[in-house]
């Protein structure tokens, strides 16, 4: 299973790689390497298996983080109205976005970056990802609120862009005007 021993923090060069598509269908192994990453986003979540694994909570995993540089990732969380999120990602792409940026006003986190870097993050409100599927099959999903931003937060590590490049460097907490609050 999937430790904090295996996600690299900044410095490693991973994180600043562009990653490389992975064949489709995927491979058995890129296939299990999507399955053991959403089990440890679903284990990060439950408070028994992080408190015995000393896991950090996370709503996304991508293999940047593992040190693989493949354009993999998955992201799973329960929003406020009780729907599951649950996506494993193979290729994913933006393919479109809305103009209106929205950001998290309590920010971001990564569990590849072991301290707190205040500040707004501006993503856009709304994309459509196309992606394939564990079978090859590519579809699209059009996101939006809090599954838009861990999405963006997610596809950006396979470019390798961290969420805190986007911060204004004078002013943390300024944000593009039209840009709306999220949670
Ligand atoms: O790349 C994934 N991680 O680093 C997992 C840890 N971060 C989070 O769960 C997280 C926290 C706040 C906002 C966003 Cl957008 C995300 Cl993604
Ligand atoms: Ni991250």
């Amino acid at each position: 299973m999937i430790t904090m021993d295996d996600i690299v923090r900044e410095g490693h060069p991973a994180l600043r790689k562009q990653t490389q598509e992975v064949t489709v269908p995927p491979s058995e192994e890129d296939q299990q390497l999507l399955k053991d990453m959403l089990t440890f986003i679903q284990n990060s979540q439950d408070e028994e298996l992080a408190d015995k694994y000393q896991l950090r909570a996370g709503v996304g995993l991508a293999a940047p983080q593992l040190g693989v540089s493949k354009r993999l990732c998955a992201v799973h969380f329960e929003d406020f109205k009780g729907v599951i999120h649950s996506y494993q990602l193979v290729n994913p792409r933006i393919v479109s976005h809305s103009v209106e940026k929205a950001y998290l006003s309590s920010g971001e986190g990564c569990l590849s970056v072991d301290r707190d870097v205040e500040g707004y993050v501006p993503r856009y409100a709304r994309i459509t990802v196309k992606a394939s599927d564990m079978e090859g099959n590519e579809y699209k999903l059009r996101l939006r609120n809090f599954a838009a931003i861990v999405v963006q937060h997610e596809i950006d590590h396979l470019d390798g862009i961290m969420f805190y490049d986007y911060i204004h460097p004078e002013d943390p907490f300024s944000v593009p005007d039209q840009a709306k609050a999220i949670d």
